[in-house]
């Protein structure tokens, strides 16, 4: 599979560019997305030449907004998969990859495309960058890496604030609670990037893996959370509750839970 519809895959000297490129839906990612996504990931894992990844979104708007609520349906987003979307392949897929993950956050990080974010090794927002989680706004959770890996980033009562007040973050703010590790001019991002991938290139590969490798087995219990999670995502889903949420973001219009409480 390498004609993709909903990414690019680029080389450059030793970094893989993969780019989400849906900026119609602002780079939210659907069943088929995330699956050219773990095949990308696999490829730049095999090949010999690349030393890092760099995920970015198309355009200048938005990294990635999360699951693509147009895609959405009664019984969760429409695909083959568990809730629709194979979103713990992709979390493994950049967890267990042999080489650091740059997310390169070129706009908006919204919903699972914080979490997106957050799984990577090491992020470099742009400026105009945004970050936030949604879910309880739209119908959706996404406990593990979304709940408590996050506020391994960023503490617990942050991460908390995050999740249960649904506000947006500036690239600045992010810097400032540990949620990215460094913020530059939206026309440097692609360039820093690069660059951070030509200081990787210039380490011992083995060493590279390992230390990932441990930080990862550190994790792992957030890891098997949020494989149980997508069981559990996958039937709230299913619910009035949940469908009141992704309806109203469709209807443009305020969601109204006030008989789920
Ligand atoms: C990002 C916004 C805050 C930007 O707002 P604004 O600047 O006002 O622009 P808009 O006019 O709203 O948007 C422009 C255009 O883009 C479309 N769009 C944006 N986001 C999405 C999206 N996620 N899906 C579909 N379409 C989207 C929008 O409709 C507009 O289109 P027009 O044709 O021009 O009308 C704002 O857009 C916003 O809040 N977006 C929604 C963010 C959101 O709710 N994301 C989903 C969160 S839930 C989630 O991601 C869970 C998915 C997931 O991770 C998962 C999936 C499956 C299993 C498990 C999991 C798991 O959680 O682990």
């Amino acid at each position: 599979m390498s004609d993709y519809t909903d990414i690019r895959y680029e080389r450059r000297d030793a970094a893989a560019i993969v780019t989400i490129d849906r900026p119609e839906v602002m780079n939210a990612f659907r069943a088929e997305t995330v699956d050219e996504l773990v095949h990308a990931l696999r490829a730049a894992a095999a090949d010999r030449t690349v030393a890092a990844v760099v995920i970015t979104g198309a355009g200048e708007k938005a990294f990635c907004t999360g699951g693509d609520l147009s895609t959405k349906t009664d019984a969760g987003y429409a695909g083959p998969h568990a809730t629709g979307i194979d979103i713990d392949t992709f979390n493994y897929t950049v967890r267990s990859l042999p080489k650091p993950v740059i997310a390169a956050v070129n706009g908006y990080a919204i919903g699972g495309g914080n979490v997106l974010q957050v799984v990577c090794d090491l992020t470099i927002a742009a400026e105009h960058a945004v970050f936030g989680q949604v879910g309880p706004r739209v119908g959706s959770v996404d406990p593990g890496f979304g709940t408590s890996y996050l506020a391994r980033l960023v503490g617990e009562k942050k991460a908390r604030e995050l999740w249960f007040l649904c506000r947006r973050y500036s690239a600045a703010e992010a810097l400032a609670m540990g949620l990215v590790n460094a913020v530059v001019p939206g026309e440097e991002l692609m360039a820093e990037a690069l660059r951070w991938c030509a200081e990787i290139a210039a380490l011992s590969p083995t060493a590279l893996r390992l230390a990932k490798q441990s930080f990862a087995v550190d994790t792992e219990m957030i890891a098997a959370m949020s494989r149980f999670a997508v069981s559990t995502v996958d039937l709230f889903y299913r619910t009035a509750e949940a469908e009141e949420g992704y309806r109203a973001f469709r209807d443009r219009r305020a969601p109204d839970f006030t008989d789920y409480r």
